[in-house]
């Protein structure tokens, strides 16, 4: 009975099989643990009726290879973090029509289509697609493509919106946490977003992006067991007001940290509460007791962590004087509390006249360590709150963080984007391939979304300190870049902007991780990728990365790519005529 249902309702739920569609269906119990939703109908509509009119022009073995990369950074920023890319991998392992899907199909499309692009569907999985990525944790930017996928056209097309899905989020949110880990130094962050999120998904999404992007811990209680995020939590303003005083507490014993026989702790905090009264210059009847009663029955479940929350009535005169007594009364058993949590009002003040009565209450106790008690602070706090914290000296050494850091406020989505920039068909390949090597642009009037035609060898160039320079695009043939000699970097559209590089290393931005049905590469534990996070970003100079107008890091393409775009795009733009 743990679920809460009769017995009868238990039998009745178990007998009662999936509906037809419903994503618990048979093969979406996904062996490698990857979130139930994420399957092959999870796509746009269009993704399909393209591949049936691909498989009725007979284009199903036509070998395309599409870019997957962004236009713009997020958050007015010069820099984005990389991140999405396991959950791809598992998408890819996964990728497969059940009978139920194309069952399901059946239904939406039109009964002209013909029963055999069904089987044709049904024979679907990723086997014959290769997937090349940069690693999941790096720094990157404009134009360079973060994963290339080559494989036959319809399937490739069919994974499109997926990909995008996975990668959009995880990125973005992962850039967020990195913006808001470099505006809060080395204090601690934790994510308490979950209830703010976009929906159940959104949330673990969130949790698990965050840690990556340098959050130390979430509140989000399955994310921690999902993804081995540590967990951390103070209370809310409800376990506060839900004490009336004192005779709320059945229990007013607590068993020292030694082990000696249980005290009274209640009559502990109220002989000391007079004398925390007068060191912080507060009548004690300003201090409310049904919340110094909260903090007692917090205290006496966890004596070892205790933590307050202190903002329910007043910070100053009741909620920090009740926290000072309590963690007096835990100190004379041998315990040490942690400290405090403002929720509201003006952070910065409140934080640094908090520390002052932490002080006041070390001296007079003696008790040294009482100055450095934790202050925790939240309360729809951004970005730009953590950089105004700094400017104006504060004394808060955690900051919890939810809606603006999960729901992305300031920017909610990465306008990444998927496009086709060679797709050779197999018979095409043999042929150009081995003759003209073509490929496709898109042409557009915005220079910009102009596409970088063909596959492309993407190259990260690194001083001699250790700072990431430029990325450079070359066409395959070409020789990579070296420390050897000087490479000419040219900005993809611009003619007159270009440079001599001279690289103290060079680093071959994208791995094959996926070909021939299996994944190529080690996957890090989210640990790992959040370390890589790191160091990727400590590459990154600080003019790249400060909050007001950033520098723009320089993403550029070899001679021999800008004269074969350039090319190509006069050749793909028809000539117009002036009458
Ligand atoms: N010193 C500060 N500098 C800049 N922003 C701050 C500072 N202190 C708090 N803030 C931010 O200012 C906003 C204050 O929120 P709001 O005006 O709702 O006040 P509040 O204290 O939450 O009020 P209430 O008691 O009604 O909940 C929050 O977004 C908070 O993060
Ligand atoms: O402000 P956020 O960045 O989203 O952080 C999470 C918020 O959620 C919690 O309380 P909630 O706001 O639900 O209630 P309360 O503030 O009224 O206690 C917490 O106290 C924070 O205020
Ligand atoms: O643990 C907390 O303090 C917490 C958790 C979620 C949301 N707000 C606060
Ligand atoms: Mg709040």
């Amino acid at each position: 009975m743990l679920s809460g249902l009769s017995k009868k309702e238990e039998e009745m739920e178990m007998a009662t099989p999936p509906p037809q569609g419903s994503f618990n269906d048979s093969h979406i119990s996904h062996k490698n643990n990857q979130n139930g939703i994420v399957q092959s109908l999870l796509t746009d509509l269009y993704q399909v009726t393209m591949a049936y009119a691909y498989w009725k022009s007979e284009k199903r073995h036509e070998i395309a290879v599409f870019d997957l990369f962004f236009r713009k950074n997020p958050f007015k920023g010069e820099f984005t973090l990389f991140a999405g890319l396991e959950e791809c991998l598992k998408y890819l392992q996964n990728f497969r029509f059940s009978e139920s899907d194309i069952n399901y199909l059946r239904t939406i499309l039109p009964p002209s289509v013909e029963e055999e692009f069904y089987d044709y569907l049904g024979s679907l999985d990723a086997s014959e697609v290769s997937l090349y990525a940069v690693p999941e944790g790096t720094v990157v930017f404009p134009r360079v493509p973060l994963i290339t996928v080559e494989g036959p056209l319809p399937v490739v097309q069919l994974m499109e919106t997926t990909l995008l899905n996975l990668i959009n989020y995880a990125s973005l949110v992962a850039t967020n946490a990195a913006r808001f880990r470099m505006a809060a130094g080395n204090k601690q962050l934790l994510e308490f977003g979950l209830r703010r999120a976009q929906g159940p998904d959104g949330a673990l999404s969130a949790s698990r992006y965050c840690y990556i992007g340098g959050f130390d811990g979430t509140s989000n209680v399955l994310a921690g067991k999902m993804f081995d995020i540590p967990v951390r939590g103070t209370h809310a303003h409800a376990f506060v007001t839900s004490y009336v005083g004192l005779q709320d507490l059945k229990n007013r014993l607590l068993t020292p940290l030694d082990g000696d026989s249980p005290t009274d702790f209640v009559s502990a905090c109220l002989e000391l509460r007079e004398e925390v009264c007068k060191t912080l210059d507060v009548l004690h009847e300003e201090t409310k007791e049904s919340e110094l009663t909260a903090f007692i029955a917090y205290a006496t479940a966890f004596p070892k962590g205790f933590l307050a929350l202190v903002d329910t009535y007043d910070v100053l005169r009741s909620g920090v004087p009740n926290f000072c007594t309590v963690a007096l009364a835990l100190h004379r058993l041998g315990y040490r509390a942690i400290g405090i949590r403002l929720d509201s009002g003006d952070l910065a003040y409140l934080s640094k006249a908090v520390r002052q009565h932490f002080r006041k209450i070390a001296d007079r106790f003696e008790v040294p360590s009482m100055a450095n008690f934790t202050i925790v602070a939240s309360n729809d706090i951004n970005e730009d709150t953590l950089h105004s914290l700094n400017q104006q000296g504060h004394e808060i050494d955690s900051f919890g963080i939810g809606t603006h850091l999960v729901t992305c406020q300031r920017q909610p989505a990465l306008g990444c984007v998927f496009k086709d920039s060679e797709s050779p068909t197999l018979y095409w390949v043999f042929q150009l391939v081995e003759v003209n090597k073509q490929a496709r642009i898109k042409l557009s009037q915005d220079m910009d979304k102009v596409t970088l035609p063909g596959k492309k060898n993407i190259y990260r160039l690194y001083s001699h300190e250790g700072h990431a320079l430029i990325d450079l695009m070359q066409r395959p043939h070409e020789q990579p870049p070296d420390n050897e000699r000087r490479v000419l970097c040219r900005h993809p559209f611009e003619e007159s902007k270009r440079a001599y590089v001279s690289p103290g290393t060079v680093q071959l931005l994208q791995k094959l991780y996926w070909t021939k049905g299996e994944i190529q590469e080690y996957l890090p534990s989210l640990k790992e990728i959040r370390e890589r996070a790191i160091q990727s970003l400590a590459t990154l100079r600080e003019d790249h990365k400060r909050a007001l107008n950033p520098t723009p890091y320089k993403v550029a393409v070899s001679a021999d790519l800008y004269q074969f775009l350039h090319d190509m795009w006069l050749d793909n733009a028809p000539i117009g005529e002036l009458s």
